[in-house]
């Protein structure tokens, strides 16, 4: 049965990730093929023409998902109506650019972003942050978007969390699918923190089945500094990888998790595990009815309690920061 088109709005759509992103949703991959969707294209007026173009090559597929395509400038307009945000468009960091003149910039964007989603979104909106810093840039938004409930704001860090699961599976020798229960705890920064744990590989702790020395000085780092390494190979920040991780962080939101698994998401701070209530983190994250709740109750040895401390924070000192700009 088809169901009733769902409004997706992306912004920064004539950039690389937009790209990469567009025709998956407009395919049928965001929530399933039951659904057709109505896409909202959010650009900066110089890059409206370059959207313009990715909108006709959109059209030129034939997609029989696809309802309609705006392209706008107009942040209230590319909000109105919206049942999924994904905000992909953000300031690059310049050459020289402190991290608080980064937050500023971003905080530019995402001020009137959340704002527009305030007023014009649709009342079950939810919003996907991918332009970095993400974290802090959902905060932003999510702090100007006081009638929004706060759970419905969250930033990406499913690539992380799969990232994690191909290198764990590489290392191992396994499928990617016979991983389950990974964690990215906090920032989506080099500070991040990807848990084997409690990481099950067919019924056995991940963290029993590598050497110690594997997990920390290989595994951590590679992953926490695979955004790095992305960008010193292609010269350019990761672009499908990313969107497809915006893809699973959206259908696992809608369709759930599958039985006995989690996997991860920047979700607002209750304040489980230490983390500053408020803060937008990553988390083990389970997704039913359409929610993402964190997981409770994990045991957390002194090696993941440091790594995980560290992490949140630097997010305290970015939200910190934000709050000293007026911006949270
Ligand atoms: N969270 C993650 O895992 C992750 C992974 C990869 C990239 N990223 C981040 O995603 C962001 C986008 O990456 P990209 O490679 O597509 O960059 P890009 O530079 O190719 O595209 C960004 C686009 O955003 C647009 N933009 C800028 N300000 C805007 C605004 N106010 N409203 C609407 N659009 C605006 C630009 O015109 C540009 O077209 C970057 O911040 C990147 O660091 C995050
Ligand atoms: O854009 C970046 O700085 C890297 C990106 O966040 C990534 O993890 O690939």
């Amino acid at each position: 049965m088809t169901r009733s088109p769902v409004t997706v709005t992306v912004t920064g759509a004539a950039g690389q990730i937009g790209y990469a992103l567009l025709f998956r949703l407009a395919s049928g991959q965001l929530i399933g093929p039951d659904t057709p969707i109505k896409l909202k294209l959010l650009e900066i007026p110089q890059a409206v023409k370059a959207a313009e173009g990715t909108a006709m090559e959109l059209t030129d597929c034939a997609f029989p998902l696809l309802h309609s395509i705006d392209v706008t400038d107009d942040t209230r307009e590319a909000f109105d109506g919206t049942n999924i945000g994904l905000l992909v468009g953000a300031r690059p960091r310049a050459k020289g650019m402190e991290r608080g003149d980064l937050l500023e910039a971003n905080g530019g964007i995402f001020k009137p972003q959340g704002e527009a989603i305030n007023d014009h979104a649709a009342e079950d909106v939810r919003v996907l942050v991918v332009g970095n810093p993400a974290n802090t840039n959902a905060l932003i938004a999510q702090s100007h978007a006081p009638d929004v409930p706060a759970e419905r704001f969250t930033a990406m860090t499913r690539l992380d969390h799969n990232r994690a699961q191909a290198q764990l599976a590489a290392k191992l020798g396994v499928g990617v699918d016979e991983i389950r229960r990974l964690a990215i705890w906090g920032n989506h920064s080099a500070t991040q923190y990807p848990d084997l744990f409690h990481t099950e590989v067919g019924g056995k702790v991940a963290a029993d089945l590598v050497e110690r020395d594997w997990m920390r000085d290989e595994f951590i780092p590679t992953v926490a500094k695979r955004g790095a390494a992305i960008i010193d190979a292609r010269g350019a920040s990761s672009a499908a990888s990313a969107a497809n991780a915006a893809i699973d962080h959206v259908h696992t939101w809608v369709n759930g998790t599958a039985e006995g698994d989690w996997t991860s998401a920047g979700v607002v701070s209750d304040g489980s595990y230490g983390v500053p209530e408020g803060l937008i983190s990553s988390f083990p994250v389970t997704a039913r009815n359409g929610r993402y709740e964190i997981v409770r109750g994990l045991d957390i040895d002194e090696f993941s309690r440091e790594r995980i401390d560290a992490s949140v924070q630097e997010l305290v000192e970015e939200r910190d920061t934000v709050r000293g700009l007026g911006l949270a």
